[in-house]
């Protein structure tokens, strides 16, 4: 029997605000990928989980009730835009992007239910067609063998001032000094969790953006896997 060849995957991860979400979508809008948001996902298993008022101790009835959860996310309208997450038929996508459901989706994520869970239904993602994926552990557990992996780092100071400007242009209300704290705690755990934690692969190449445009970085993306130079 022949093995076919898996669809190419582009891996992208790092800590909270630094650019996954934006750069994730115009590398795939460049290569004509599907761009796969695992952290909505998580976003929306959390906020299934509290709305279902699940003890998150027993594992046995999240299992139970994220078996049967649907997460579908619809392609953004443009570039700019987050994708539209739709939870057992419910658009969702404006409950789960503020900075508390930020918060609750990182505790959530750290159950093994949830993980392993999420992490089956990306991984069907990855044999429908050729994807950009974007989270914590997407090139670590989710696609080992992804073609392409980076992992966007800068400092959280430069991150919490980005969020800011990102949340204040929405039209909300920011407590950059709060922002930043939130951003610490949350980094913090999702890098000690004892289960996909956030580390960056050791063939995930390392780009500090801290001083970069998102134009630069996403030209470092795209002459990386135009050259073809890394191995999968
Ligand atoms: N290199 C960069 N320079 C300046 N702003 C950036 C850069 N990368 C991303 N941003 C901005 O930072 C904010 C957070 O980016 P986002 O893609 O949502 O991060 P993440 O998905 O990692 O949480 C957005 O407003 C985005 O436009
Ligand atoms: N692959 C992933 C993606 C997200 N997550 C969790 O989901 C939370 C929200 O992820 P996100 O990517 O939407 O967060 P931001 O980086 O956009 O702020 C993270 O803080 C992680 O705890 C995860 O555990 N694994």
């Amino acid at each position: 029997m022949s093995e076919t060849t898996p669809p190419p995957v582009i891996t992208i991860d790092g800590p909270a605000g630094v650019g996954k979400s934006t750069i994730s979508r115009k590398v795939a809008a460049r290569l004509g990928f599907t761009y796969l948001d695992t952290g909505a996902m998580y976003r929306a298993a959390a906020l299934f989980i509290d709305r279902l008022g699940i003890d998150s101790e027993d594992e046995t009835a999240l299992q139970h009730a994220l078996a049967t959860v649907s997460i579908e996310l619809l392609p953004a309208p443009d570039e700019f835009s987050d994708v539209e997450v739709v939870l057992n038929g419910e658009k969702v996508g404006a409950l789960i992007r503020s900075p508390a459901m930020s918060m609750r989706a990182s505790q959530l994520s750290a159950l093994p239910a949830v993980r392993s869970r999420l992490t089956a239904l990306q991984q069907e993602w990855g044999k429908r067609g050729a994807l950009v994926a974007e989270g914590r552990d997407t090139g670590t557990v989710v696609f080992p063998r992804a073609s392409y992996k980076f992992y966007l780092d800068a400092s959280p100071e430069i991150r919490a001032r980005r969020r800011a400007l990102q949340l204040h242009a929405k039209g909300e209300e920011v407590d950059e000094k709060k922002l930043l704290e939130m951003t610490i705690a949350r980094d913090r755990q999702d890098m000690e969790r004892p289960i996909a934690p956030l580390v960056r692969a050791t063939d995930a190449l390392l780009i500090d953006t801290s001083d970069k445009t998102i134009d630069d970085v996403l030209l470092v993306i795209l002459r990386v896997v135009e050259s073809g130079l890394q191995p999968g």
